[in-house]
């Protein structure tokens, strides 16, 4: 293998990842999506009259909801009057207030900033336009306990139900039932207003009342699903939660507002960004540098360490037969995989799947696995890319992986992503360069 063409394949991977996450950041994102022209605004397909409403107002929350927030400011300027938003990654701002909060874990400045939040919702009307902001990460970062519940009963429970293996619909059918605002309760808040919300999908397969656990979204789960995940992963959670739970499942709690409700009469959702968003850049990136693309899929899942095997498969079988297409090809995929915690060490999903394809690549290949909000699991890198050069100790690099201790590894071998966080989050995202 010449080493300059090697470079050139971990060189144009990273290329492809970074194409990613530009194109999902929402100043792109916004750019493209929102426009005013002479009152009208524009959403995506879809048109609002600005001039039907006294005040137009930004509310919401999310890790890339003030970036969201900044990008609407410049699209909007004076017709916009405000708005609150709460974050963990603050963009400066000129008229919507942005407030802190905390993820994965909900924290005591986080149910602050969401009460900041529900103030600002009870004081619209039926002429306010609400831009509801809803982007990744809003299910911690808008804790509003449900009468009865504590800040300490929402932690307990999501740091529960974090490490039980549920799915992220599992999860969130959970934290809507112990809510005052998640599973459709915020839209109920806001009405009569018109509210059009703005998503930003870190979600695979795009469940508009998953992402964010749905504020403005009609509700399908019930307490009763909310239990049966509890009993099906065996969670244990604080009796005030399990009160709660069981009094909402024997019809003494309101249920979430479902599809029916008058509360979504005045509500419409726009979602501006997906995975797909970013799988569509990095293609494109690839495109213009010669190769052929491929999307295997935008909802790979499942233990991060077999899928990257999966992955290399693909590559090899690209090299030795031409299918499913032929080198030089450049293969995406997006998704979300997860990691089964054995170990001790530093490290995320993607960092996983770096070293274990690491482990696997032979030949002319490189790949970069990355977290398109900039930061794998709790560490300070996006990701990696590697090739079959990687590792220079391979007996080393097996027991790293064995340890959940992907990152030190990585780092050694000069093959981390560094971005910081990004502005924007919509999954993971992988590309295969096959020379
Ligand atoms: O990230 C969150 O807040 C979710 O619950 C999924 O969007």
């Amino acid at each position: 293998m010449v080493a300059s063409d090697a470079e050139a394949r971990r060189d144009l991977a990273r290329e492809c990842a970074l194409a990613g996450f530009e194109a999902a950041h929402p100043a792109t994102v916004v750019r493209e999506e929102v426009a005013l022209d002479g009152g009208r605004l524009r959403i995506g397909g879809a048109t609002i009259d600005c001039d039907d409403y006294e005040t137009v107002v930004v509310l919401g929350g999310g890790n890339a909801a003030s970036q969201v927030a900044a990008a609407l400011e410049d699209v909007l300027g004076d017709a916009l009057a405000g708005g609150v938003v709460v974050t963990d990654d603050p963009a400066e701002t000129e008229r919507v207030d942005v407030r802190p909060g905390d993820h994965p874990v909900p924290s005591e400045r986080g149910v602050a900033s969401t009460q900041a939040l529900c103030e600002a919702a009870d004081a619209v009307d039926e002429r306010t336009l609400v831009l509801a902001v809803i982007t990744g990460g809003a299910s911690a970062l808008l804790p509003a306990p449900a009468a009865g519940l504590t800040l300490a009963d929402l932690r307990a429970t999501t740091d529960a139900l974090l490490d039980s293996g549920a799915t992220i619909n599992e999860v969130n059918a959970v934290r809507k039932h112990c809510s005052a605002l998640k599973g459709g309760r915020l839209a109920a808040r806001l009405a009569p207003a018109r509210v059009a919300t703005l998503v930003f999908s870190d979600v695979v397969g795009d469940d508009l009342s998953v992402i964010g656990s749905g504020p403005t979204v009609a509700d399908p789960s019930t307490y009763a699903d909310a239990l049966a995940v509890l009993d099906d992963y065996d969670v244990a959670v604080p009796e005030a939660i399990r009160g709660h739970l069981e009094r909402g499942a024997a019809g003494e709690r309101a249920e979430t507002p479902g599809a029916d409700d008058p509360a979504f009469e005045r509500v419409s959702t726009h979602v501006l960004a997906t995975n797909r968003t970013a799988v569509d850049a990095a293609v494109g990136r690839a495109r213009e540098a010669g190769y052929e693309p491929l999307v295997l899929s935008t909802r790979v899942r499942g233990e991060a360490r077999e899928a990257a095997k999966t992955h290399v498969a693909i590559a090899e079988e690209a090299l030795a037969t031409g299918d499913p297409l032929s080198p030089p090809c450049v293969v995406v995929s997006g998704g979300e995989c997860t990691v089964t915690v054995r170990g001790d060490g530093e490290g995320g999903p993607n960092l996983e799947f770096a070293l274990s394809a690491a482990l696997e690549l032979d030949g002319e290949t490189a790949l970069c696995a990355v977290d398109t909000d900039g930061i794998d699991g709790a560490t300070a890198a996006a990701g990696a890319v590697v090739d079959a050069a990687t590792l220079a100790d391979r007996r080393a690099a097996r027991r790293a992986l064995r340890e959940n201790d992907a990152l030190p590894v990585l780092d050694d071998a000069d093959a981390l992503v560094t971005t910081g966080a990004t502005g924007t989050n919509v999954n993971d995202l992988r590309v295969l360069v096959v020379g």
